[in-house]
């Protein structure tokens, strides 16, 4: 029996390298492959000298061949490790399949409800029609499980062309992974920069989050070398940056829009979100306080020159909708609803002014807001 070589690679498309989202063909990871009569021999090279992702690339080969080709291929595969050459520092991350726009949520400063717009960003754009879904990657109080009620939850593992994946938990039409779903509540995890971005890189790559049109990304407070070590790794489309009206926070969200904007990162900043932007009593939704100052974020916005993308009040059912475990923008004709239906749609915006502005990053772009019928309303 004379084994076809066409076949073969056909078979290999549908395996891929752990960790990696794009498969073996594909990446580059199969570089010859050779057929003699029933013997098959296939060339590998991988980037990892790890044993355990050669040796499982190395059954995953022989399995594929011998299940889709022919059961009794002798097949032989050779497997050389090249380290990845070392370039000028990059931000794009490889491509991942499916998912269109990626968009970094973060905050200079932690607790000025960084997650709380996250999780009312995300349910707003599902209303919208999107495709969402949130990688809550917060090392330090994922807090997104309980935003969603889904804090039980334990995402399942699922079979996609023969390759196990977690299947992200769903809820309010947003598809949730979160480093709190491996985590217990009380056990304290010290990650590192390294360590997280690969945790949230299996997360993202050996996930099956399916089609999305946005995945927001929660990151934790700060601009620590976590966020470096993300950053690296993902193609990430644009950040978001929450900030507080007072000055420390202020000073601290300039340093977050200054990391997005450094040379080695670059990754645009979307807009800035002015969060308990003023205090409203709900039996006096006419009476502002400014508590934590009048327009600081507004005001900071004008002064780096990144778009203002709107404000929300600190108003109480906000805090208990997030407790509770539903977003209030899924509230229907509420002020909170209205002010989260502008920041979203001005997020869209300038997602789709930054994809037709700039070469678009690994991920596909959205050039249209087509089928947004929120976005229209106004
Ligand atoms: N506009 C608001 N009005 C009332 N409460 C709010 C508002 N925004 C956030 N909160 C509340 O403030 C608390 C902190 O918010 P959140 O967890 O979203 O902040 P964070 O910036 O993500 O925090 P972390 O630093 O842990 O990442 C939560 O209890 C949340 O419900």
């Amino acid at each position: 029996m004379k084994l076809d070589r066409k076949e073969i690679l056909k078979a290999l498309e549908t395996i891929s390298v752990a960790g990696d989202g794009s498969n073996m063909v594909e990446s580059g990871v199969v570089q010859n492959v050779m057929t003699f009569s029933d013997e098959v021999v296939v060339d590998l090279v991988l980037s990892t000298p790890a044993l355990h992702i050669k040796k499982r690339a190395e059954v995953d080969v022989m399995k594929v061949i011998h299940e889709k080709v022919y059961e009794k291929a002798k097949v032989k595969v050779n497997i050389k490790v090249q380290a990845p050459e070392k370039k000028q520092p990059e931000i794009k991350g490889k491509a991942i399949p499916g998912i269109k726009n990626i968009i970094a949520v973060a905050s200079g400063k932690g607790g000025v409800g960084k997650s709380t717009v996250t999780s009312n960003i995300a349910v707003t754009l599902a209303k919208m029609g999107f495709k969402v879904g949130i990688l809550d990657a917060d090392i330090y109080g994922p807090s997104t499980p309980m935003m969603f009620d889904v804090e039980a939850e334990t995402p399942l593992s699922v079979t996609v062309n023969g390759k196990s994946k977690m299947k992200p938990v769903e809820n309010y039409g947003v598809k949730i992974l979160s480093i709190g779903f491996f985590t217990k509540p009380s056990q304290a995890v010290v990650w590192r920069g390294p360590m997280a971005a690969k945790a949230l890189n299996q997360m993202i790559f050996d996930a099956d989050w399916g089609e999305l049109d946005f995945m927001l990304i929660d990151l934790p407070p700060g601009t620590g070398d976590i966020h470096l070590s993300i950053m690296q790794s993902l193609p990430i489309t644009g950040s978001v940056i929450v900030s507080t009206p007072q000055n420390v926070a202020l000073a601290d969200a300039k340093k977050g829009v200054a990391m997005f904007q450094q040379e080695s990162i670059n990754v645009p900043v979307l807009g800035i979100v002015e969060n308990m932007a003023y205090f409203t009593p709900e039996e006096l939704p006419d009476n502002k306080y400014y508590i934590f100052g009048q327009e600081g974020a507004k005001n900071l916005s004008e002064d780096l020159k990144v778009p203002f993308l709107g404000e929300i009040p600190l108003v109480q059912s906000l805090r208990e909708s997030g407790d509770i475990g539903r977003p209030a923008a899924l509230q229907t004709a509420t002020p909170l609803e209205s002010a989260f239906e502008e920041i979203t749609r001005n997020m869209v915006q300038e997602t789709v002014n930054r994809n037709k502005d700039l070469p678009p990053t690994e991920a596909i772009k959205i050039t249209t807001m087509a089928g947004c019928s929120a976005v229209n309303k106004k």
